[in-house]
C-alpha cells in the first residue's frame, strides 16, 4: 500500500512584506520549522482529511468526490488559477457546515486533489500534522500547499521522489512550486510567490515579480522569534493595504518603493557578511536599522497591532531591534541577535516577553526546502508522532 510522507518548512520575511505583492522584491529566509504530510492509500474507498491543527477532519466517499464537474481544465505542467466558477463549485463541496479556517484548507486540497487526481479508484487518508504557528506570519499556509502539491505530483508520477539525499530535479521543484503557488492563490486571493518559494527551495531567497533568485550567501543569522498570539488572516491583511494604495496610490507608491531600497540594502549588508573583510559591527548596526525603518514602514501601511508594537518597544528598552515578519496584524515578529547580545540580556527581555503573555524561542535561518520522507530509507525520525505508522 502506497504511503508518501513528505515535509515543508515555515520562513520569515526578512524584508519585502506586502510590497512583494506589488511587484517589489522581498528577501526570506526559511526556518527549520516543518510541516509534515502522510497520504496513505486505503480500502474503504473514502477521501478522508485529519487535519488536527485546525481542528478538521472530513470524508467524502470516492464516488461523491469524482462525480464532481470540475471544469477547471488545468495543464499538469501550467497550472490556471482557478476561476471565480471553480472557486464556488470547491466552496460548495468543501462544506456548508466547516468553518472559514477549515473551508479554505478543505478548498486548497480539493483544488489540488481534482486538478491532479480526479477519477482514481482508490481511497486516500491524508493527515497533516505542522510544528508552526498557524496564521502566524510563519508561511503554515504555503507549508501546506507544498506538501499538498508534492505528494500528489508524487503519487500521480508526475514528479520523481528524491533518494535519502533529498536530492530533487530543478524541473520537478519548480512544478511542486507553481502547484503549491496555487494554492497561496485560493488562500489569499493575490500571493507574491515569496511563501511557497521558500517552502519549496529552502535556505534563502530573494523574490521579484514572481521570479525567484537562490541567495547562496547567507550569514547564519540568530533570529529570536516572537508570538503574540493574536490571530489574524493573511487574506484580511493583504485586502486592507490593497484598499490603502486603490484609494492613495500617490502616497503608498513611494512607500513601496522605500520597502524595495531596504531590501536591496539588506542583501548587499548580508553579502558583506560573507566576505573576508567585513567589519561585523557596522553590519549589525545597518542590518537593525533597517529592522526599524520597515517595521515603521509596515505600520504606516496599517499593518501592525498594539501586540507587535508592545513586542517593539520592549525588545528596543534592552538595545534590540524588532520587526513583524508576514502579513502583520498580530502573529509573529523576530528581533536580530546580534554578537553584541548578551546573554542575559537576552534572557531578561525573553521573560519581560513572557510576562505579556507573548511566547518566543530562538532560532537560525536556512533549512531544506520541501523534503520528501521515505519510510524505507529510515529518514522517518523527525516525523511527528502523530504521523508515524504504527
Ligand atoms: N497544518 C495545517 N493543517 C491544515 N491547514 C493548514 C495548516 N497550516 C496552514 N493551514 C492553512 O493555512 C491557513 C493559514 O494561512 P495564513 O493566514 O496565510 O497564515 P500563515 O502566516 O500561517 O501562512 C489556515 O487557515 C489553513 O487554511
Ligand atoms: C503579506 C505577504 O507578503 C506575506 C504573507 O505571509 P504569511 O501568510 O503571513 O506567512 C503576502 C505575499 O507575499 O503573498
Ligand atoms: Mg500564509
Amino acid at each position: 500500500m502506497t504511503e508518501i510522507i513528505v515535509s515543508a518548512l515555515g520562513k520569515i520575511i526578512l524584508h519585502g512584506e506586502h510590497s512583494v505583492v506589488y511587484g517589489r522584491s522581498a528577501i526570506a529566509c526559511s526556518l527549520n520549522i516543518r510541516t509534515y504530510l502522510k497520504l496513505s492509500q486505503t480500502k474503504d474507498e473514502r477521501v478522508s482529511l485529519v487535519f488536527p491543527d485546525i481542528d478538521l477532519t472530513q470524508s467524502w466517499s470516492l464516488e461523491e468526490v469524482n462525480s464532481i464537474q470540475f471544469s477547471q481544465g488545468c495543464e499538469i505542467l501550467n497550472p490556471n488559477p482557478p476561476t471565480e466558477d471553480v472557486i464556488k463549485q470547491l466552496k460548495k463541496i468543501a462544506g456548508s457546515g466547516a468553518t472559514e479556517i477549515n473551508n479554505t484548507a478543505s478548498i486548497v486540497f480539493l483544488y489540488i486533489y481534482l486538478s491532479l487526481c480526479k477519477n482514481r479508484k482508490q481511497g486516500i487518508e491524508l493527515k497533516v500534522k505542522s510544528e508552526l504557528p498557524i496564521g502566524a506570519g510563519l508561511g503554515s499556509s504555503a507549508g501546506f500547499s507544498v506538501c499538498l502539491s508534492s505528494a500528489f505530483l508524487i503519487l500521480t508520477g508526475n514528479v520523481s521522489a528524491p533518494g535519502s539525499d533529498n536530492i530533487w530535479k530543478s524541473d520537478d521543484l519548480e512544478l511542486i512550486n507553481k502547484w503549491a503557488f496555487m494554492g497561496e492563490t485560493l488562500n489569499h486571493g493575490t500571493p507574491s510567490g515569496i511563501d511557497n518559494s521558500i517552502a519549496t527551495y529552502g535556505k534563502a531567497i530573494k523574490l521579484k515579480s514572481g521570479t525567484v533568485h537562490k541567495l547562496d550567501k547567507i550569514p547564519n543569522l540568530r533570529i529570536l522569534l516572537i508570538n503574540t498570539k493574536i490571530p489574524r488572516c493573511t487574506k484580511d491583511l493583504v485586502a486592507g493595504v490593497r484598499r490603502k494604495y486603490e484609494m492613495y496610490e500617490g502616497i503608498i507608491t513611494p512607500v513601496l518603493n522605500s520597502m524595495e531600497a531596504i531590501v536591496s540594502r539588506c542583501e548587499a549588508v548580508l553579502s558583506d557578511m560573507t566576505g573576508n573583510h567585513c567589519d561585523v559591527t557596522s553590519c549589525y548596526k545597518k542590518l537593525q536599522d533597517l529592522i526599524d525603518m520597515n517595521h515603521d514602514l509596515l505600520r504606516f501601511l496599517g499593518v501592525s497591532h498594539p501586540s507587535l508594537e508592545s513586542v517593539c518597544k520592549t525588545c528596543q528598552q534592552y538595545g534590540l531591534h524588532c520587526k513583524l515578519t508576514g502579513a502583520g496584524g498580530g502573529g509573529c515578529a523576530f528581533c536580530l541577535i546580534s554578537p553584541e547580545t548578551t546573554e542575559e540580556t537576552l534572557q531578561t527581555v525573553e521573560i519581560e516577553l513572557k510576562k505579556q503573555n507573548f511566547e518566543c524561542w530562538e532560532t537560525s535561518v536556512g533549512g531544506n526546502g520541501v523534503m520528501c520522507h521515505d519510510p524505507a530509507c529510515g529518514t522517518t525520525s523527525s516525523i511527528p508522532d502523530f504521523l508515524k505508522t504504527t
